[in-house]
């Protein structure tokens, strides 16, 4: 975490050479969701990076603070293994098959480097707007500042950074892989005026180009023989739920 400070205090010029608004980039600094086109600017900053496997992409990273790609290279490693081992856990919890999520349905991961300056007004915007996230699986790592909120039961509630702990998103591929058993939950980040936050948000995700659908084992499949006057006729059909 003090690593992600850090890259955040380093001076504007540092910084400039990463701006990109072009979301292919493989690292990126930029700014709320899509700067060009939206009508209300998210006060948020973000250092977005691919980094699984972590040789092909470190090199891409930021080259100051010095130690950035070191300890963050670490940490990405560890947060998979973390990440990969709930999978594990959901996976046996879901009743699927050992090992489904492996392979594929997880070999993506991107790592967000979030930062909420203090703002003036935090009436007139938020942090980041409600959303749940695209991808399988994340892990967020939040030290102190609040600003994190769940919505339940139609009304938000704070997440209290604990201290050593990580929260977890179950995300819109899990949600289609669980077929619904799983939910994505919505969020947003909220602003204050006096303290800045950082978090890092570790998105795993599948590969780009695999198909994703409800497991096979958590579709209930309904044989329907529709009531006919000739049962000659009768023809089965097979409703997928
Ligand atoms: O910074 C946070 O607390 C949440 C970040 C988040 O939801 C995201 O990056 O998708
Ligand atoms: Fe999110």
């Amino acid at each position: 975490m003090q690593i992600a400070r850090e890259f955040f205090e380093l001076p504007t010029e540092e910084k400039a050479s990463l701006y990109s608004e072009d979301p292919i980039q493989s690292c990126r600094l930029y700014t709320s969701i899509d700067h060009a086109n939206e009508d209300v600017h998210y006060w948020r900053d973000t250092l977005r990076h691919h980094s699984h496997p972590l040789q092909e992409h470190i090199q891409n990273w930021p080259h100051k603070p010095t130690r950035y790609r070191d300890v963050m290279g670490s940490y990405s490693v560890k947060v998979r293994k973390l990440g990969l081992m709930l999978l594990d856990l959901i996976c046996t919890g879901l009743g699927l098959d050992s090992g489904y999520f492996n392979d594929e349905l997880s070999s993506g991961q991107m790592m967000a480097i979030n930062h909420y300056p203090p703002c003036p007004d935090p009436s007139l915007t938020l942090g980041l707007p409600k959303h749940s996230d695209g991808n399988l699986i994340t892990l967020l790592y939040q030290v102190d500042n609040h600003g994190l909120q769940v919505l339940k039961d139609g009304q938000w509630f704070g997440l209290e950074p604990l201290p050593n702990a990580l929260v977890v998103n179950i995300s819109h591929m899990l949600q289609i892989i669980s077929n619904g058993k799983l939910t994505s939950a919505d969020h947003r980040v909220v602003t204050n005026k006096r303290v800045a936050r950082t978090t890092i948000a570790c998105f795993i995700h599948p590969s780009h180009d695999c198909q994703n659908e409800p497991a096979k084992a958590l579709v209930d499949m309904m044989i329907r023989i529709p009531l006919c006057t000739s049962l000659l006729n009768t023809k089965a059909s097979i409703v997928a739920l």
